[in-house]
């Protein structure tokens, strides 16, 4: 259980894309070349997103994910093996704690976290309001917070009427966001700035229409 094994995970799963037909067109990379830790943010719309965050995970970054996902056979032990965080979200508390932890050991290791901020998959439209975790994290730690948006699969992959085709997905990695001296207090506004900037990044470069999810909550 290393880190370091993500390289191999990386490697081997950026493969999956050609048996599924896809494509990616990526911009922003100069973003990414952020030295020491960092936290990633990026939205959540299906298992997909896992061949997205493979084919620009950058070294040293794991992410932090449901517990469930040990129990998922051999992605389960690919994510062991990988360093993942697991968090019980059906505990906050044990959540919560696990990241305040977190937030040490990327500093202690050198370590990148991805964090989904929207805490579960999604594909309204819209991005859902954004969960606190990823911005407590990057706060303790004082590291910056790079947001990454994947452009809608809605025009080749519709789960509920179980249509796939082939597509091509657009990766924007947008600048960082600074933490350095912001505390607790910021929060919110940090958690605003990110999502409306992620927000009208995911509508610009999706083709999907967009309905709304009401005001962003925190
Ligand atoms: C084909 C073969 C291929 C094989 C491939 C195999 C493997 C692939 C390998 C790797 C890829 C794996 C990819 C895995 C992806 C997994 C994705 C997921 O699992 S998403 C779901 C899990 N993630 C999340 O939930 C993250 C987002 N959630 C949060 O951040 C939450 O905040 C939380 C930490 C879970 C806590 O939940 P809660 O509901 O309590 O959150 P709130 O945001 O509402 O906050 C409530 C309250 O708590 C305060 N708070 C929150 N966090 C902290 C903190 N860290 N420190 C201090 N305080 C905290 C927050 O401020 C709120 O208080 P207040 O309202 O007073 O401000
Ligand atoms: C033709 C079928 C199209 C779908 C194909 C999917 C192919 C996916 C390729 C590799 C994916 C394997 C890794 C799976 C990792 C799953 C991570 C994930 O998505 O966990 C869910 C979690 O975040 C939130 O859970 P909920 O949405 O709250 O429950």
């Amino acid at each position: 259980r290393d880190v370091e094994n993500m390289r191999l995970i990386r490697s081997l799963v950026r493969h999956v894309k050609y048996f599924l037909g896809l494509r990616f067109d990526v911009s922003g990379w100069e973003h990414l070349q952020t030295e020491g830790p960092y936290v990633i943010i990026s939205n959540h719309q299906s298992s997909l997103d896992v061949l997205g965050l493979m084919e620009i995970l950058p070294d040293r970054c794991t992410m932090i994910a449901k517990k469930e996902l040990i129990y998922a056979g051999t992605v389960g032990l690919i994510c062991w093996l990988g360093g993942i965080v697991f968090i019980n979200r059906k505990k906050p508390n044990d959540a919560r704690s696990v990241m305040i932890d977190a937030s040490k050991t990327m500093l202690d290791d050198k370590i990148r976290l991805w964090v989904f901020p929207e805490g579960t998959r999604n594909q309204t439209g819209n991005l859902l309001p954004f969960k606190k975790g990823a911005f407590h994290l990057a706060v303790q730690a004082q590291v910056p917070i790079i947001p990454i948006v994947f452009s809608s699969y809605s025009s080749f992959y519709l789960r509920k009427q179980k249509q796939f085709n082939s597509g091509t997905i657009t990766i924007k990695i947008l600048p960082k966001i600074e933490t350095k001296g912001l505390t607790s207090d910021d929060i919110p506004s940090l958690i605003d700035k990110s999502f409306h900037l992620m927000n009208s990044s995911f509508l610009s470069i999706s083709n999907s229409v967009p309905h709304s999810n009401g005001p962003c909550k925190h």
